[in-house]
């Protein structure tokens, strides 16, 4: 698929501003916005294309009003994830392509809100498909200066193929607003069970970093870094598998370290707050954090202060309370090391005796999973 470039700002999904990296600010919780997408539906007018096979496809946009075509797809079965890793991009020149609109879907429940828009369940009106469907609002996303990040996002994650990493079918948008197709996570959010059942056991635990580490290694083998990951941008998919979404903020790393990161701050690492740049080795990072947060229910350089944070990181002094195991304490502080170059790979994760001990042999095969939410579970 594309997206309008920074270079077509003329006739950008938000157009007339700027593309800096937004200043989120890293919290748990949401601001809540007052719409209702059902008063507000599109007379037609705005005619996006997403082709109709089950690959997605790529062209290039070209566009003389606030409209824009992208091609994208949307399944034709009620399968939303594909199992297997699929090539990024195929021609879309002889593909015959649909056009779509807010009139395409018919929309149920409010899923929920976040910051720039909200998510509804809808449904694809021909074939019956059921998605998520997100919709921001053009001028939140200028005030806040994030089409930038948008744009990235969906460049990113449409290219995406992995069963635990989110969908993300198309889009398409109207003057008002930009809608994004994506995949229903019908467990919801990751951080949400965290917060009912207080902390994972370790099947669970376990279970989610087998599903993310092996996620990961797909991003990293696409040069794709996510950079922000943590329980608020997890969901939990139909079979229980976890679900990465949020690439809001990952970025395509170059062959060199990166210098400048945007992530949480309990959740960044050392060489980011010392500013010595970085690569893929942040989110392994990041996954000994989540680990510990699975199963404490806080993350380990916790403070009400931000410079203690930093401080707390920078000195890597984690307290492991007596409940964590041998094992999961031995794989934690493997993640956790200051020097990126010394910690433990994401195969040597998938690999480690407590993911071996304890996650789910089928894991890596979420659709025949069938997990209960952790707050399902008698723990
Ligand atoms: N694909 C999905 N399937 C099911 N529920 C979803 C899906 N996407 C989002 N939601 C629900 O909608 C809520 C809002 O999602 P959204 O992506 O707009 O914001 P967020 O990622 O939670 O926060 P932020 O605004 O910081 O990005 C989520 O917290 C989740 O409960």
């Amino acid at each position: 698929m594309s997206y309008p470039s920074n270079k077509e700002n003329s006739n950008n999904v938000v157009s007339g501003s700027s593309y800096s990296v937004p200043n989120k600010q890293p919290q748990r919780v949401l601001q809540q916005q007052n719409t209702n997408i059902s008063n507000q539906q599109t007379n037609g007018a705005v005619k996006p294309t997403i082709t109709k096979p089950t690959t997605t496809t790529s062209t290039s946009t070209s566009t003389s009003t606030s409209t824009s075509t992208s091609t994208t797809s949307v399944p034709s079965s009620s399968s939303s994830s594909s199992s297997t890793a699929a090539s990024s991009s195929s021609s879309s020149q002889s593909v015959p392509k649909k056009k779509w609109c807010i009139d395409d879907f018919d929309i149920g429940k409010l899923l929920g809100m976040g910051r720039f828009g909200h998510v509804y369940l809808a449904r694809e009106k021909k074939s019956q498909f059921i998605v998520a469907l997100k919709v921001l609002f053009k001028n939140q996303l200028q005030t806040h200066n994030i089409e930038h990040q948008l744009r990235r996002e969906i460049e990113i994650q449409s290219h995406l193929r992995h069963p635990n990493i989110l969908r993300l079918f198309g889009y398409f948008y109207d003057d008002k607003r930009v809608f994004l197709i994506i995949e229903f996570a019908k467990g919801g959010e990751c951080f949400k069970e965290l917060q009912k059942v207080g902390s994972f056991n370790e099947a669970t635990a376990a279970t989610y970093t087998l599903q993310i580490a092996d996620a990961l290694r797909y991003c990293h083998s696409k040069h794709v870094i996510h950079r922000d990951i943590k329980p608020e941008n997890l969901l939990i998919g139909v079979g229980g598998e976890i679900k990465i979404a949020d690439f809001g903020w990952s970025v395509h790393a170059p062959n060199s370290k990166r210098s400048t990161f945007c992530g949480t701050l309990e959740y960044l690492p050392p060489e980011v707050i010392e500013k010595k740049g970085y690569d893929q080795t942040a989110d392994v990072w990041s996954l000994g954090i989540l680990i510990f947060e699975f199963l404490v229910g806080r993350s380990p350089f916790t403070s009400d202060e931000e410079k203690n944070i930093f401080h707390n990181i920078q000195e890597n002094d984690v307290y492991y309370p007596s409940s964590i195991s041998l094992e999961a304490k031995d794989l934690i502080s493997r993640l956790l090391v200051s020097d990126p170059n010394q910690r433990i790979t994401l195969k040597e994760v998938i690999n480690h005796p407590w993911i071996k001990k304890h996650a789910h042999p089928k894991s890596l095969e979420p659709t025949k999973l069938g997990l209960p939410l952790p707050s399902q579970m008698t723990y």
